[in-house]
């Protein structure tokens, strides 16, 4: 998939963008390549990188909202995926894009540089310990992972970032095809069969809700992104 196949498919799927987001992501592209060659960003083998990671990573937003103006983490970010194509789509609310790995975060902070994103902020470090951290500790509206960790270790890391002013509270407003998300809630790319991860993550007691989101769209023939999915998990500490 090229950029202007990415574009078309986009806006079948009702997500119109301006000249200045679509060349965002052009740049956005050729600096991951770029900067691929030196660190390991995204697989090398990987040659449909507008199919499949910046297509993948906007999908969940052809079908779901979020609420604007909020503070967003991107647990896990590697080159910031989901992170950056988010950051670029959603300009009112303001990203942390962390990861354990320093050569990684070093690479992104110049991507987000070279981008003039004023709205992103790459981190180091490991979710275990930054999540102890009082800068960034109850600090977040919504949690965003792909490709990471079992969704367990994930509702385990994300209760200590989200704010908890947004436990408890609505979760997910369905208005015909659409789903509108409330604060409070962990986001995390999926694939295949997640009913057993799901289980385990219940048991932690630290989800009051759950939904799986099948990340079908139209054109989906022109890329090869079978059985994705969207899991979204309101966390709470109270007793469930
Ligand atoms: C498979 S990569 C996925 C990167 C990116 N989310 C994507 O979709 O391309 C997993 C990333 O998670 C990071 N990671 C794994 N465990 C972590 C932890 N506990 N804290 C912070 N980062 C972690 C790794 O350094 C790696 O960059």
């Amino acid at each position: 998939m090229e950029a202007e196949e990415f574009v078309e498919v986009c806006e079948l799927n009702g997500l119109k963008f301006s000249r200045e987001k679509i060349s965002l992501f052009e740049e956005y592209v050729k600096l991951l390549k770029e900067f691929n060659q030196r660190i390991n960003l995204i697989s090398r083998k990987e040659t449909d990188i507008w199919g499949r990671h910046i297509l993948h990573c906007i999908l969940p937003l052809f079908k779901v909202e979020i609420e604007s103006g909020k503070l967003i983490l991107d647990l896990g970010t590697g080159g910031g995926l989901p992170g950056i194509p988010w950051a670029i789509l959603n300009e009112t609310s303001h990203f942390v894009l962390l990861d354990g790995t320093k050569k990684k975060i070093d690479a992104l902070a110049q991507i987000i540089k070279e981008l003039n994103l004023k709205n992103a902020v790459a981190v180091w470090g490991r979710a275990e310990e930054i999540s102890k951290d009082e800068n960034y500790r109850a600090k977040f509206d919504y949690v965003i992972c792909r490709s990471v960790a079992e969704l367990k270790k994930l509702v385990k890391w994300s209760i200590d970032f989200l704010n908890p002013a947004n436990f408890h509270k609505n979760f997910l407003d369905k208005i015909g095809e659409k789903h509108y998300l409330h604060s409070g809630c962990l986001i995390a790319f999926k694939g295949g069969d997640v009913r057993n991860e799901i289980e385990s993550a219940i048991k932690t007691k630290l989800v009051s809700n759950v939904e799986v989101i099948d990340l079908n769209f139209k054109g989906e023939e022109k890329v090869n992104l079978e059985d994705k999915k969207v899991v979204l998990l309101k966390l709470t500490t109270k007793q469930v």
